[in-house]
């Protein structure tokens, strides 16, 4: 049927005021509601009209569970009413003569009237069919199972300030112009929710099962770090019942990030899901004070050009500690540990023996195991106390009962004389001294017997298992060098000495800390998002899987900017093997958002000549400016056209980055820039908490997740080449450009652009 846009316009702007209205009537009477509250709530329960029908202030109070949704969703709606919803379908069910009609928009808005929706969440069952469906025959999840309807319309509407400027809608072949719109748009310095432009791929990752760990490849820009917070408010939204906020944790990267993606979960109405660096998470766990190392001094150190220091051992250590042949080793150790732990003494009372010691050894390695070693102490202290004081009467009974009977056959047998008065009178005080002391002993023998178990303390473990050479070759593999034992066990002992650990310590102290001390602190965590996961190693995820004990992880990455390889995940499959036992879901993402056509094919010739498998980038339909290219003979002119395109790029974009190699390149560049008089411009640090938008110069590997209108991509003194970490890195630097990209450097310092 063809609809007349006029008179459709005419009546989506009724609608659209009549749900402005609507929301701002329930705003409007919540507020009052709570002011009356406070003042006194048996007066505005006195005053209850319940004749008057009409929407006012009373009638939607005595509703009470409209009420109580009213209240919580009181500050959504007053965020939703500038746009209530962003999309309509309909939809024809067989059973129904009529198509039904809903409106989609960010928070669900019912009528008091009669419960029919005026707005559906767009987490909810059915809005699945939006973000999935195609016109035509299409199906989605209902509470009494899959529903197939018939979809006959999908429209998305641009509202600005509670006004309907237009609305479109989109048939089997229309591009989504809607989508095309939202990505022209100027960088922020705030990531931004997608809710409107959810596409299907994201749709899935986002609805995909919670209770199983999901591994999301995703090129860069394919949205990985917004579905990721779109997949939280669903499941909060979806299993209300079950899971607060506070049961999700993210882990970033860095504290900049974390401010980056700060907006998007409370523009989608969730508030306090957890968000921390993985650093930060370790300290946490690790129970003393410790320096951490910069993660990005051995990242500088392994792209600079020309070093002295031993790379490759470093390069080999680095990997050796995030692989899961250090958690075996840790493994080892501790069982080890665990058969010298139980003191070899019985627990007895003087001559009493309560509990042997190969029992409790028994209950120490078999009946606890799994438990960390101190806290199959404690356990094994609160046994030996229950049992103690079970039979503690009786050891002092049966002792006074047996002096007792000694001293009776005296009695029954021998005759009154001085020397059985004196025999009675000593087996009197033997007695009494027996019993007084037994007391005495009572008093302190559990925390005697426990003190005997062994004190040590982590870091003592630590430089014991791997801060000794001869140690370390005990347990490492029978293949690894002397050097490679002599240079690790001196790296450890230097890490100690200066209680200054870089990240790959901190996890293999963590993960000894979880196996034989266990934490006091409770961490309440269900699920656990990783952002950036092709960064982490098998074993900081295999860690964070023991200690939060779930296995609801949801990891996001992208092995093609996977600069930290030597450490990090190479192939997804050591973890969905190692880690998840094959238990992992696995999405791929291959479409990207960010960028324009003309920047991707350039990013995708530069990975193209990395020899690895991985699906390349597919940009959505958006064209721009073809990137600029300019190979110059000396720093000077590199330098100008970098001021050059600055000053022109900067009428049309906010945001700007210029990206150096590394951090001394950076300030190079900097200094420079002030010279030419760019006096506001500053070198992006990690721990800071927020960039803003304007011109910022970062070291290639922060530019990590983020993204700017502008990239400049400069070399002065350092190379580019065409080694696999070169390589990931100017793929990073390359796909942060929404808009347009530069590459300028000096004439050859960049290999694969050629
Ligand atoms: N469906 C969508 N609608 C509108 N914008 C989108 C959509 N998906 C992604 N984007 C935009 O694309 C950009 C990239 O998204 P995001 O940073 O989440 O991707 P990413 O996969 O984490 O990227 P990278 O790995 O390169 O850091 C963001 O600006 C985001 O808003």
């Amino acid at each position: 049927m063809l609809r007349d846009k006029t008179s459709e316009l005419k009546s989506e702007k009724e609608r659209l005021g009549y749900t402005v209205n609507y929301m701002k009537d329930i705003i409007n009477a919540t507020e009052e509601y709570k002011k009356n509250f406070k003042e006194n709530i048996k007066d505005a329960y006195v005053h209850l009209d319940y004749l008057d029908s009409s929407q006012s202030y009373i009638s939607i109070m005595v509703n009470s569970n409209f009420l109580e949704n009213a209240m919580k969703n009181h500050d959504n709606y007053k965020k939703a009413i500038k746009k209530p919803y962003f999309a309509r379908i309909d939809i024809q069910s067989k059973k129904k003569q009529s198509p039904e009609i809903f409106y989609i928009g960010k928070i669900s808005l019912f009528k008091d009237e009669d419960n029919s929706p005026l707005v559906i969440d767009w987490r909810s069952p059915l809005a699945s069919v939006y973000y999935d469906g195609r016109l035509g025959e299409v199906s989605y999840e209902s509470p009494s199972g899959e529903q197939i309807v018939d979809l006959k319309l999908k429209r998305q509407f641009t509202i600005q300030d509670g006004e309907l400027e237009d609305y479109m809608d989109i048939d089997m072949t229309a591009n989504d112009n809607f989508l095309q719109a939202v990505l022209e748009e100027n960088a922020d310095d705030k990531l931004k929710d997608i809710a409107s432009t959810i596409q299907a791929e994201q749709n899935k990752v986002i609805r995909a099962e919670l209770k199983k760990p999901l591994i999301v490849q995703g090129v860069a820009g394919s949205g990985k770090t917004t579905i990721a917070l779109h997949r939280i408010a669903y499941f909060i939204y979806t299993y209300e019942d079950i899971l607060d906020p506070e049961n999700f944790m993210i882990i970033a990267p860095n504290k900049l990030f974390i401010n980056y993606i700060s907006e998007v979960l409370p523009e989608l109405g969730v508030e306090d899901v957890k968000q921390t660096t993985y650093i930060e998470l370790m300290k946490d766990f690790i129970g003393f004070s410790f320096k951490v190392e910069n993660p990005f001094e051995n990242m500088e150190l392994l792209i600079q050009k020309d070093t002295t220091k031993d790379v490759d051992l470093l390069k080999w250590l680095l990997s050796f500690k995030g692989s899961l042949d250090i958690k075996e080793m840790m493994d080892q150790y501790v069982e080890d540990l665990e058969l010298d732990f139980v003191p070899k003494a019985d627990f007895a009372l003087q001559e009493h023996i309560i509990m042997k010691h190969t029992d409790l050894n028994k209950m120490f390695l078999e009946d606890l195991k799994g438990t960390p070693l101190f806290k199959r102490v404690d356990q094994i202290k609160q046994n030996l106390r229950h049992k103690f004081n079970g039979v503690k009467k009786t050891i002092l009974k049966e002792t006074e009962e047996q002096y007792d009977f000694k001293i009776q056959s005296i009695r029954d047998t021998e005759a009154e004389t001085e020397e059985r008065r004196q025999k009675i009178l000593s087996l009197i005080e033997a007695r009494d001294k027996k019993l007084e002391s037994l007391k005495k002993d009572s008093r302190t023998l559990v925390n005697h017997y426990i003190k005997q178990f062994p004190k040590t303390k982590l870091l003592e473990y630590y430089k014991d298992l791997f801060g000794d050479a001869d140690c370390l070759r005990k347990y490492m593999r029978a293949d690894m060098s002397d050097n490679q034992v002599k240079y690790f066990s001196e790296y450890v002992k230097k890490a100690i000495a200066k209680k200054s650990f870089d990240l790959e310590d901190l996890t293999a102290l963590s993960y000894l800390q979880y196996k034989i001390f266990g934490f006091d602190k409770k961490f309440d965590i269900k699920n656990v998002v990783i952002d950036e996961a092709q960064d982490y190693s098998p074993l900081q995820i295999y860690t964070l899987k023991k200690i939060f004990n779930t296995n609801m992880f949801t990891l996001l990455g992208d092995l093609s900017q996977g600069i930290y390889s030597y450490r990090g995940i190479n192939d997804w499959k050591e973890i969905t093997e190692n880690v998840f036992e094959n238990k992992a879901d696995y999405m791929s993402l291959v479409q990207s958002y960010r960028t324009t056509i003309e920047i991707m094919n350039q990013a995708n010739h530069i990975i193209g000549k990395l020899d690895h498998t991985l699906d390349l980038a597919k940009p959505v339909i958006r064209h721009g400016k073809e990137p600029l290219i300019m190979e110059l003979d000396n720093k000077q002119k590199v330098l100008d056209s970098i001021y050059k395109e600055i000053l022109e790029t900067k009428k049309a974009y906010s945001s700007i980055a210029i990206i150096g190699k590394t951090v001394e390149e950076c300030k190079i560049i900097q200094k420079e820039l002030k010279n030419r008089g760019l006096q506001d411009i500053h070198i992006l640090e990690e721990d800071q908490d927020n960039y803003g938008a304007g011109i910022t110069i970062v070291p290639s590997y922060l530019a990590k997740g983020l993204e700017f209108d502008v990239v400049i991509v400069a070399t002065l003194n350092e190379n580019y080449s065409m080694n696999e970490l070169d390589l990931k890195l100017l793929y990073v630097a390359l796909t942060r450009a929404l808009h347009r990209l530069y590459i300028l450097g000096i004439t050859g310092s960049i290999k694969a652009i050629h």
